[in-house]
This record gives structure tokens, sequence and C-alpha cells, in this order.
């Protein structure tokens, strides 16, 4: 199926949810289908994670994260459905940055307001350049990144089965997994609303849905915002 618009502008679907509702896997399979690029946000905030841990900094030290700022120059973030590369400062870090241990540093950078300007100035950038469209999912896209967005959806699931998926891929104690996740959404979710719909937001509720029938129903909603 092909999805672009008839009017041969770019389609824009935003995607936002807590840690392992599916956001990026989900996201990505969407813009497979589409025919759509795929703009993983989340993965700006690693890669500056990354670079903070790497050059012996602390992310919960404010400071050290805006110094850490000028690096975004670097960021090579694509947007192939296909797969996403992100490198930073010619650094590969795409598998990297989805260890536990970025994942536990992450939320130093996201509660910071000039990283998320910062990050947001390319996020923009590229959904603006994006042909035929894009899937770009994260914490803030439906409300602050792209509040116009096509289609906005709110990507949830039960606590309980958000931690089994993410044991499922990291492994290691399923008890520190969801103490883990449980924290860093406690901590983001003071930053940014991402578990409450905000208005015009579609909740699509993956508790009970299996991945193809979660990527069927965003799809579902993309092609219905397209014909009307
Ligand atoms: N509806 C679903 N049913 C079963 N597994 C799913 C579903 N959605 C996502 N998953 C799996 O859950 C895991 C976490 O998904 P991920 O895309 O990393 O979430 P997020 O980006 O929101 O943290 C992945 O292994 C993914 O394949
Ligand atoms: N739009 C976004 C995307 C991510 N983030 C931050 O980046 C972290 C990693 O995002 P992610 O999407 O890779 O996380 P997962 O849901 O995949 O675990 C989040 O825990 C937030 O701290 C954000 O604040 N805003």
């Amino acid at each position: 199926m092909s999805g672009a618009d008839t009017s041969g502008r770019a389609v824009v679907v935003a995607i936002d949810g807590p840690a392992g509702s599916g956001k990026s896997s989900v996201a990505r399979a969407v813009a497979r289908e589409l025919g759509f690029q795929f703009l993983d946000t989340g993965a700006a905030y690693r890669a500056l994670t990354w670079l903070i841990l790497e050059q012996g900094g602390d992310t919960d030290d404010e400071p050290t994260v805006i110094g850490s700022l000028g690096a975004l120059d670097s960021l090579e973030l694509t947007v192939d459905a296909a797969g996403q590369r992100v490198a930073i400062q010619g650094h590969d870090v795409t598998e990297d940055i989805r260890t536990e241990r970025i994942s536990g540093a992450v939320s130093g950078v996201a509660r910071t307001a000039a990283a998320r300007e910062a990050v947001n100035v390319r996020f923009r950038a590229i959904i603006a350049a994006a042909a035929p469209g894009i899937v770009a999912e994260g914490r803030d896209i439906t409300t602050v990144v792209a509040p116009d967005a096509d289609v906005r959806v709110l990507l949830t699931a039960d606590e309980a089965v958000r931690v089994r998926r993410r044991f499922g891929d990291v492994g290691g104690d399923e008890l520190q997994v969801g103490a883990r996740l449980a924290a860093r959404d406690a901590s983001d979710s003071r930053v940014v609303d991402f578990l409450n719909a905000a208005d015009g937001v579609t909740v699509v509720d993956s508790t009970h849905l299996t991945f193809d029938e979660t990527v069927d129903a965003i799809v579902r909603l993309a092609s219905e915002e397209q014909h009307d």
C-alpha cells in the first residue's frame, strides 16, 4: 500500500507513548508499509547521553548537558525505515545507544530544556524536508514537535506488558528492568505528558493487540486521514 498524499504534500504521522509501548518497532513498520521515512527522536537523546558518558560526564549535571549540545552539529540521524543509523562525532552508536546504561542516564538529557529545544530544531527540519511522508515517534511529537501532524497517536500498553516486552529485548533481571522502566517513565513524564492524550490525539492501546494488529491500527488511521 502506498501512503502518498494526492496533493503531493508530505504526510506526517506522530506517535508518542511510554517506554516499551512499541513506538519504535511499530512506527518503523508503519513507515515501511506506507513507504514513508521514519524518525526515532529518542535516538537523538540517547546519542547525546552516549557522548556525555563517553567523555566521563554526568547527565544529571545540567551544565554538562548544555556543554554537549554543540556536538549536535555532528549528529547523523538517517530516516530510512529499513533501519535508522545514528552517529555522533563520527562514532556509529546505532547499537550502543540501546543499552540499559544509556536508558538509565538519558532522562537527565531529556529534562534539560536547552537540549529539548536544540533537538527539536533538528526534528522539525527533518519533518519539513520529508517526502512522501514520515512517521516520527517519541514523547512530545504529537504535542510539541509536530502538533499539526496529519495523524496523532498515543501508543500505550499496560506497564506489566511493556516491562515484559522490554525484558524480552534486553534480558537480565526482569524485576530490575521493570523498576528502571517505571523510574524512567516517572522522570520523563514530569517533563512532557505522554501518559494522557492531548486533544485530537487517538489512543491506540496495544496491551491486547499483536504487533501486526497494532501496526494495522495506525496504518488504518493514516489511510482514513488521507481519504478525508
Ligand atoms: N503490540 C505488540 N505486541 C507484541 N509485542 C510488541 C507489540 N508492540 C511492540 N512489541 C515489541 O515490544 C518491544 C518493545 O518495543 P519498542 O518498539 O522498543 O518500544 P518503545 O520504542 O515504545 O520503547 C519490541 O520487541 C517490539 O517488537
Ligand atoms: N521525543 C522524545 C523522545 C525521547 N525522549 C527521551 O529519550 C529517552 C529515550 O527515548 P526512546 O524513545 O528511545 O525510549 P524507549 O521508549 O524506546 O525506551 C526517553 O526516556 C526520554 O527521556 C524525550 O524526552 N522526548
